[in-house]
């Protein structure tokens, strides 16, 4: 029997859930806040369509087998990131390589993660306990506040933990890029759900009954048999729900902590950086960590052979207080620390794209929530499971690949099939 689902939210994992809905033969209605679809996926392309930059989500490794097919499907391939398999990680200010500290303190954190287990506590608090010096317990510190954009003191270390868990590559997260606009990813999806789609119906209310449920925003309200809410845990818990609903649904929804990311891509025209001098050695710089200002990192985000990039994420409280500078004042200060890692060449650029993501409205703000301490430390297990006509699905929830692209496909995918068979068994 067909069925009418409201999807809320147009981002991958919604896109993606309205999808698998449309080829289980239902029929589905998405609720898009913005006035674009694609969430964190936000590409800004030139008007000849040649050159894009990625603002949002970009990076992802051949294991993603999801958005490979979707990148495919939707025309284009992949093409590996420019930095050349023997690219160092180095630390700035002065600069030295640091990428055995890294490598080795992850070892140690898995091995400490039984007792978490039994007692959580601050992800602060874990890495405090490592066997390691100071100065580099400070890199990971910083590490952190980049990669979860969230001060790691408020983090669940067992949460965290168990989102690595979640990661089922061999591979690093950094090796390939799609040699297109990801938002065209997001189009692909989108062009068979025609005038199912509505901009800028940013929901507010969701009751739901046994008849179905009724979703709601400013100027409107839809019904139907079911609805998957495909957006960020913290953008959920501020849509009101019914009070079942709610009683199911809200501490789990609480138990997550949204953060702040600013991104900024510089355009060169070589790839000056892979030949650096750190150390008294020539080398090839892939990413730099910065203990000062803490929660900053550079990668290079070329695509090999097609362009020169360097990208500066600045995650955490560093993004919070930069967020409140004028653009100018802020870009100035993230060329500053560019420049102290990579010398003056990095201040000829060609090019320069800066997009803030701090504590974002609709997206949540950050890569993703991550799962605050001293709440539940496996709160997607319950979001996951349909309650009431009404199931979540965000790349936070994914079983594999959270808070990547990947996991917003999959999560999106296996909510749909998840509420179908729920609403099945509630007509039976
Ligand atoms: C700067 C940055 C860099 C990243 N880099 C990478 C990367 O290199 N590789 C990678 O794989 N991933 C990366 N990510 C993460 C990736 O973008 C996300 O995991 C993924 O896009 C999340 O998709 P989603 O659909 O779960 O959520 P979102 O993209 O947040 O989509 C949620 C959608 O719901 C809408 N919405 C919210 N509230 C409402 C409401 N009340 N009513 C209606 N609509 C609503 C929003 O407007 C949005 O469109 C990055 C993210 C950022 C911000």
């Amino acid at each position: 029997m067909s069925k009418k689902i409201i999807v809320v939210g147009a981002g991958f994992s919604g896109l993606a859930a309205a999808h698998a809905l449309l080829e289980m033969g239902c029929e589905p209605i998405v609720l898009e806040a913005d006035s674009r679809i694609g969430g964190k996926v936000k590409s800004e392309v030139s008007d000849d369509g040649e050159r894009f930059v990625e603002r949002g989500a970009q990076i992802i490794n051949p294991d993603m087998t999801d958005i490979v097919q979707l990148a495919v499907k939707a025309g284009f391939s992949l093409i590996r990131t420019g930095v050349s398999d023997d690219g160092l990680l180095i630390q700035a200010s002065e600069p030295k390589v640091i990428e055995e500290q890294v490598e080795d303190h992850e070892e140690q954190l898995e091995y400490m993660q039984i007792e978490t287990e039994r007692d959580d506590i601050p992800l602060t608090d874990l890495y405090k306990r490592l066997d390691i010096k100071e100065k580099e317990k400070r890199v990971i510190s910083s590490m952190y506040g980049e990669e979860l954009n969230v001060e790691p003191h408020l983090v669940s270390a067992a949460g965290f933990l168990s989102m690595n868990d979640r990661y089922p590559s061999e591979k690093e997260d950094t090796t390939h890029q799609v040699n297109g606009p990801l938002t065209k990813l997001a189009e692909h999806l989108a062009a068979p759900l025609k005038d199912a789609l509505h901009m800028e119906q940013a929901v507010t209310e969701i009751n739901t009954s046994v008849g179905g449920v009724s979703v709601s925003t400013e100027s409107n309200t839809w019904d139907a048999d079911g609805v998957i809410i495909a957006v960020p845990p913290t953008v959920a818990a501020r849509i009101k729900l019914s009070e079942l609903a709610a009683k199911q649904y809200e501490e789990a929804l609480h138990s997550y902590v949204n953060g702040s990311i600013i991104k900024i891509t510089w355009e060169y025209n070589e790839a000056f950086w892979t030949q650096m001098e750190v150390e008294g050695e020539e080398t090839s710089v892939a990413e730099v960590i910065y203990t000062n200002p803490d929660g900053v990192n550079v990668i290079d985000s070329s695509m090999r052979g097609k362009n020169a990039r360097l990208t500066m994420f600045i995650g955490a409280a560093t993004a919070e207080s930069m967020a409140t500078e004028e653009e100018d004042r802020m870009l100035e200060e993230a060329e500053s620390w560019l420049t102290e890692a990579f010398g003056e060449a990095a201040a000829s650029y060609t090019s320069r794209t800066a997009e803030s993501w701090v504590h974002h409205p609709f997206c949540g703000g950050g890569y993703g929530d991550s799962i605050r301490y001293g709440h539940m430390i496996k709160p997607y297990m319950i979001l996951r499971e349909p309650h009431e006509g009404m199931v979540f699905a965000s790349s936070e929830l994914a079983e594999t690949y959270p808070h990547f692209m990947e996991g917003a496909l999959r999560a999106g995918r296996a909510a749909a099939g998840r509420l179908i068979v729920h609403l099945q068994e509630r007509t039976t």
